[in-house]
């Protein structure tokens, strides 16, 4: 406690998590609870084509030129290993288009039905710092849709250990294991250890 207090250091902005995904907040907020104060603001920000950590480090720059302060951003992919990785980050654009039924076809042709979820957070103190990235990974299998429908490839997506998809299992059980927990937990441990202490109003 006391040499985290004596290397504290002080950051004049609250940190914004910068997301146009209203679930994404929402389990931001349950898995972060009071551990990081933050503000959000609901931003669509362009993504670069590329590997999933370097359209979450741009996301964050671009983050950081908007709000002018400490930013969070994440980029979350799915990615289904007899395809080598894709969709992956663009499993937002082929769930508008093919749907659930379509992205388990894709893998029709495969016996290999297993896949991983991955989560890129990056966090920027401000424009022109470079970015830091963690990234939370859940492996698991696509299977046909169960449960409800209330977000993206939930449905389709039972991770490894259990009968449930990501939708059929409870909140709090998906946070505890999922992508994004794990990311968050390195964010979490990189906050501590940079003993940063944000201030919580502009
Ligand atoms: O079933 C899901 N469980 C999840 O835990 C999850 N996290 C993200 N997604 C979806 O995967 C795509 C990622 O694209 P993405 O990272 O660019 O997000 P986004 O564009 O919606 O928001 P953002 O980029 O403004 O933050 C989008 O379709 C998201 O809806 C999830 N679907
Ligand atoms: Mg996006």
């Amino acid at each position: 406690m006391a040499a985290a207090a004596s290397r504290a250091v002080l950051v004049s902005r609250p940190v914004t998590f910068v997301t146009g995904n209203a679930k994404k907040l929402e389990e931001v907020k349950s898995i972060l609870g009071q551990s990081i104060p933050f503000q959000s603001l609901k931003l669509d920000l362009p993504e670069l084509q590329g590997e999933p950590e370097e359209i979450s480090k741009e996301k964050a720059c671009l983050a950081a030129v908007q709000v002018n302060g400490p930013v969070l951003v994440e980029d979350t992919c799915l990615c289904f290993n007899a395809l080598k990785g894709l969709p992956g980050p663009y499993v937002k654009w082929f769930l508008q288009k093919i749907g659930h039924e379509g992205l388990n076809n894709l893998l029709m042709a495969y016996e290999d039905k297993s896949a991983y979820a991955l989560c890129a957070f990056s966090f920027a103190l401000g424009p022109d710092v470079e970015p830091v990235t963690f990234l939370g990974k859940t492996p698991g299998k696509i299977v046909p849709a169960r449960g409800p429908n209330d977000f993206g490839w939930d449905p389709i997506f039972q991770p490894d250990g259990y009968d449930q998809t990501y939708a059929e299992m409870p909140k709090e059980e998906k946070n505890k294991i999922s992508h994004r927990s794990r990311a968050l937990d390195m964010v979490k441990s990189h906050f501590a250890e940079a003993g940063y202490n944000f201030s919580t109003s502009n």
